[in-house]
């Protein structure tokens, strides 16, 4: 199993060109079921979970071509995918695949919406919390649906003549529920609100790519999301989005490390919140005609509180970083975790490093120390993996970074991105 080795106290220093959004390019390739047209993607990053989907909707029928073209002759990061799902050849998703990754569950809604019916098993239990799928199934039920437990599958139907439009309000704020309403209420009969709707940029990405289909959504961004439906989706070409979760997690690593380092690609707009948050913690960071420029102080890091919230609040996804980060602050700053109730397993892998922290409930407490020191630490999430690297490029000496599988999940060439900015760090496969 491959590890990373770091051998930390490199100030960071050069470009960093960010990736199109895992979270956003998952839900996007899922949107090529609804549709016997190609949908095109562009900037779809080269991730373990995308590489994971291609093969999950190549069981229902989707075709995928690769043109290859690097979009950046340099790097070669992003790539350019045709999917064309002329007829679903299969409305079941397997539990061998589903279990491997949670937004795999999404195909429920175009297979229901295209087909009339689906089967698909339920996802996984994930290491951050408990993630329940009842809201998928009340949202669903909503547009007529009869949805039923069998034997760890849930089996969707859809009334005779398709789905119906109706109104449905989150009792609490979900992306996935919320990608999934939308892509089942575009091909609905008659108009469907949503209210209570997730806010996040991936959303409204994928409002956008599902409206250059021929949907009819508007309110994408908002709470209240209104869908007309349509009869049927053409194809479409659309760039995903950049990853703002990996544009934060960068910006964290240059406050950490110290020096200058411009994000190529990206947009503050994705995440002001979390890079406000940075911000206070003493980096500069300034919007450039490329992207962001970020200048870290290394040694002169101030404590900041943060609270997870969805969209726009401080999100979720980089928790673990912060908290990396806010473990070499001068005094002492609160992490609270809203989102998921099993979400602090990095706590104990940065100890490791000498981190002092405490948890309370969904609080943890950080003394921040003048120094970290490198040691043997494990991945236990994918974002808990990252703040392993962040904390390990600003100690002293090398940590070993292990279950680096996590982060093959969601993190694009990421040795490679840093090393080019002056960081030690390697892939070591045992
Ligand atoms: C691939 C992807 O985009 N993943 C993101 C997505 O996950 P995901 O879409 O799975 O997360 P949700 O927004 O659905 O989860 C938010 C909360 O709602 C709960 N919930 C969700 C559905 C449900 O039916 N019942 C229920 O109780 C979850 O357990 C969690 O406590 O949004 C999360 C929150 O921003 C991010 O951390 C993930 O990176
Ligand atoms: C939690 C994440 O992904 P997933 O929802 O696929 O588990 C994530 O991207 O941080």
């Amino acid at each position: 199993m491959d590890r990373i080795r770091i051998v930390g106290g490199n100030e960071l220093n050069g470009v960093i060109p960010i990736s199109g959004a895992k979270n956003a390019a998952l839900p996007l390739m899922i949107a090529s079921l609804l549709t016997s047209d190609t949908l095109t993607l562009e900037n779809v990053p080269h991730l373990a979970d995308v590489e994971l989907l291609l093969r999950i909707l190549g069981n229902h029928g989707v075709d995928v071509s690769v043109n290859g073209r690097r979009e950046r002759q340099d790097e070669g990061y992003s790539r350019t995918i045709h999917f064309t799902c002329r007829t679903i050849v299969d409305t079941t998703a397997p539990y061998e695949l589903v279990s491997k990754m949670r937004a795999s569950f999404w195909v429920i809604g175009p297979l229901l919406a295209r087909e009339g019916r689906a089967r698909v098993s339920l996802p996984g239990g994930c290491a951050i919390g408990t993630r329940p799928v009842d809201l998928f199934i009340e949202g669903l039920t909503a547009l007529g649906a009869t949805m039923e437990i069998d034997g760890g599958y849930i089996n969707a139907t859809a009334p005779k003549g398709g789905l119906i439009g109706g109104t449905y309000t989150f009792p609490k704020v979900s992306v996935g529920a919320t990608h999934v309403m939308l892509m089942a209420a575009s091909l609905a009969r008659g108009t469907t609100v949503i209210n209570n709707a997730a806010r996040e940029p991936e959303v409204v990405d994928l409002a956008n790519c599902l409206n250059a289909m021929g949907a009819k959504i508007s309110g994408a961004g908002t709470s209240t999301i209104t869908i007309e439906g349509v009869h049927s989706l053409s194809g479409a070409r659309h760039r995903v989005l950049p990853d703002r979760i990996e544009t934060g997690t960068y910006a964290m690593a240059v406050a950490m490390t110290g020096g200058d380092v411009t994000l190529e690609g990206t947009d503050f707009a994705l995440l002001d919140t979390a890079l406000e948050a940075v911000r206070r913690a003493g980096a500069e960071i300034t919007v450039t005609p490329s992207g962001l420029r970020v200048v870290g102080h290394g040694n002169d890091i101030r404590p900041v509180d943060v609270v997870t919230e969805p969209y726009p609040g401080f999100p979720t996804d980089l928790q673990a970083q912060f908290m990396g980060l806010m473990t070499r602050a001068n005094g002492v700053s609160h992490v609270t975790e809203t989102i998921f109730e099993n979400r602090f397993m990095h706590v104990q892998e940065l100890a490791r490093l000498g981190a002092r922290i405490t948890l309370s409930g969904q609080t943890a407490r950080i003394e921040g120390v003048s120094r970290l020191r490198g040691a043997p630490v494990m991945a236990t999430d994918l974002r808990a993996s990252v703040s392993l690297v962040i904390a390990g490029l600003a100690a002293e000496g090398e940590t070993t970074v292990s279950r680096v599988y996590h982060l093959d999940r969601g993190f694009e060439r990421l040795e490679e991105k840093l090393t080019r900015c002056g960081a030690v760090v390697e892939r070591i496969t045992d």
